[in-house]
């Protein structure tokens, strides 16, 4: 019996949701780059949980269910507010508030597909109004209650400031919600298909896939990216830092891939949107450092940016707090995972693969005093 480090290149299930073939993604057989310029993200939800783009009517009934859900019951944002949640990471704190919500839905353990559906809509809903909640909770401010009136992006960045938000936002953030919403086999989403198959319920499966999430070298890269060009601080400072920290053996955070060779196709998407965001908010420096980090460290080492990298600035120039950028990669996420559980659970098995044994020989036991 061998193993494969990290499980690399091992194919572990069969999925129709979304597919990563020669460096090209899609969603349901959707390009990327098509449904990046075409889709919004109430469509996209809709794709992944029913495998087919969404009519008119579809599309309306489920913007209505994501609006009629996006309100929290007060006595969760009484208890919520009893967390320590100026002093945990944002990450943290969702974690264990989707746990907590699944304490309030009378029909978590309720397996059947109406009650899974239900769930869906419930948890797709309320994590954007958790994490902006969050977000004000832990300033002092009160929460900003979701508008009937405003889609999912838009509402998102309206419960975070409190003010109705520009078209050119909405649209950014609208497509980067797309962009992130499903990536095949990675980490989070076979946390949580691993959580499921022991045929568990979605909450927990939601709340496993976002401590997978939270790590730096998979969602949790976006924050750290930002900090690195803080401290880079000025367009000048780009690649002496890359070299220094390539010296030093260290990760540039934002690059590589397991699967992509040739590069992530959502980071192109990225990248344009920073340069005009960037440009927007008269901060191009945060761009141009970009630009120039992804110069330096790719002329070292052959590994592209990933969808960490450019999403970064793109965050930051919607006047964001950077320890929220992993949260919205939850928001977006979530959509992806609970196709995935909802897949998992229409044809399920136990996950249970084996480990190769490097320890000892057999031993026998010693008394504790003769040790
Ligand atoms: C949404 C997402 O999850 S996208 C990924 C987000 N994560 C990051 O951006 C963190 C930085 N990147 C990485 O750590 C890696 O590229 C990963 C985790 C994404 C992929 O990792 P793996 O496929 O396991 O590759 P692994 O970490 O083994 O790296 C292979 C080699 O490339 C190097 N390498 C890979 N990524 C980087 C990087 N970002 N900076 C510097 N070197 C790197 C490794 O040091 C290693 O070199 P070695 O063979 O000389 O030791
Ligand atoms: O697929 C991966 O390993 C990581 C990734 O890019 C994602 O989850 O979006």
């Amino acid at each position: 019996m061998t193993s494969t480090r990290g499980l690399e290149g091992v194919v572990a299930t069969q999925s129709s949701i979304s597919s990563i073939i020669d460096d090209t993604l899609t969603y349901v057989g959707y390009n990327i780059d098509d449904l990046a310029d075409n889709a919004s993200f109430e469509e996209v939800i809709y794709l992944l949980w029913h495998k087919r783009l969404p009519k008119e009517d579809e599309l309306a009934e489920l913007k209505q269910q994501l609006s009629d859900n996006m309100s929290l019951p007060q006595e969760f944002l009484n208890h919520f507010k009893t967390y320590p949640i100026d002093k945990v990471h944002p990450m943290s704190a969702l974690r264990s508030a989707v746990s907590l919500l699944g304490l309030y839905d009378e029909k978590s353990e309720d397996m059947s597909d109406e009650a899974n559906y239900a769930k869906a809509i419930n948890l797709q809903a309320k994590i954007a109004t958790i994490v902006t909640a969050f977000a004000r909770v832990r300033k002092g401010l009160e929460p900003v209650a979701p508008r009937a009136d405003l889609g999912y992006a838009a509402n998102f960045l309206y419960m975070l400031s409190g003010k109705e938000p520009e078209e050119i936002e909405i649209e950014a953030f609208d497509k980067a919600l797309v962009l992130h919403a499903d990536h095949e086999l990675n980490a989070s989403t076979f946390t949580a298909r691993v959580c499921v198959a022991t045929l568990s319920d979605m909450y927990s499966g939601i709340t496993s896939a976002i401590g997978a999430l939270k790590g730096p070298l998979h969602g949790g890269a976006n924050e750290q990216v930002m900090k690195m060009l803080a401290e880079i601080g000025s367009e000048e400072n780009a690649e002496a830092y890359i070299q220094e920290k390539l010296a030093n053996r260290e990760k540039i955070m934002g690059f590589g891939h397991r699967v992509y060779r040739q590069g992530d196709p959502r980071a192109k998407h990225l990248r344009e949107m920073s340069k005009q965001l960037t440009k927007l908010r008269g901060e191009e420096k945060w761009y141009n450092m970009s630009i120039r980090v992804e110069a330096a460290f790719t002329a070292q080492k052959n590994l592209p940016p990933n969808v960490d990298f450019y999403s970064a600035s793109v965050y930051h120039s919607l006047g964001i707090d950077h320890d929220l950028f992993t949260p919205i990669f939850a928001v977006s996420r979530v959509s992806g995972w609970i196709a995935h559980i909802l897949e998992q659970y229409e044809n399920n098995r136990l996950i249970r693969p084996r480990a190769e044994y490097t320890g000892p020989g057999m031993q026998k036991y010693i008394p504790i005093e003769e040790r």
